[in-house]
């Protein structure tokens, strides 16, 4: 599939959220992160902010990473709202596959998060219930930090456990993707970019987009 833009909104201004997303039209979706400050220690917005955001952004593919805990009792509320993909943490479920499954069942796509330190091996076997994998390629709860290298290697065997399983899973890098590390990450084999602080600490935050998405393309225009 080709490969994807999702800028985070994490590091855009917060309080005109509406017009920071019109800067960046050429984004594939828009990456929410919605933060309870018990699963990470920082505390974005939730649920009644972003029914706003999809009643006023009808035609944006709205990509929420859900970084709280009791994600099997919240995150279907998000997939009600009509966001196009809903991801929450293996680290904070207790039933991924039904989670999964409620959330495919209200129209959403289902995706999966794991930490730096979680390894991806155990998710080979339910892999199929889900439409995407989000490593996380720094700490969560902040934007602006390093890019951890030693994710190359997670990205990479996460690519080999989906080929392995016939199915089109996405598979999403979130954190530290910048114009320096977009190119490695697409090698080991991402094809959905979050880009936070790149995208709008740039002076063109939409030229910045286009400019991510042509770097993944050069490596590789999808996997
Ligand atoms: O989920 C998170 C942080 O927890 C990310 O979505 C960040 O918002 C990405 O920001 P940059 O690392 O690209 O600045």
């Amino acid at each position: 599939m080709a490969n994807r833009i999702h800028p985070s909104v994490l590091n855009a201004n917060l309080a005109s959220l509406d017009g920071e997303i019109r800067r960046i039209p050429s984004s594939a979706g828009i990456h929410i992160d919605v933060m309870d400050n018990h699963f990470v220690p920082n505390l974005t917005l939730g649920l009644p902010v972003v029914e706003c955001l999809r009643n006023n952004h009808r035609d944006a593919f709205l990509d929420v990473h859900l970084m709280i805990e009791n994600a099997d009792v919240h995150a279907p509320a998000y997939a009600e709202l009509g966001c196009e993909s809903v991801t929450f943490h293996l680290e904070a479920s207790h039933a991924p596959i039904r989670t999964a499954r409620q959330i495919r069942s209200l129209g959403s796509r289902a995706s999966i998060g794991l930490r730096p330190q979680t390894p991806i091996e155990p998710l080979g076997d339910i892999i199929t219930e889900f439409d995407m994998v989000l490593i996380m390629t720094v700490d969560p709860g902040f934007g602006g930090q390093k890019f951890l290298d030693g994710m190359l290697g997670k990205i990479r065997r996460t690519r080999e456990i989906v080929k392995n399983s016939g199915q089109e899973i996405w598979i999403q890098v979130d954190g530290g993707v910048s114009e320096s590390t977009i190119e490695q990450v697409a090698d080991a084999g991402a094809d959905v970019f979050v880009a936070g602080s790149a995208v709008f600490r740039a002076d063109d935050p939409d030229a910045m987009v286009r400019s991510l998405k042509d770097l993944a393309d050069a490596r590789c225009a999808g996997h």
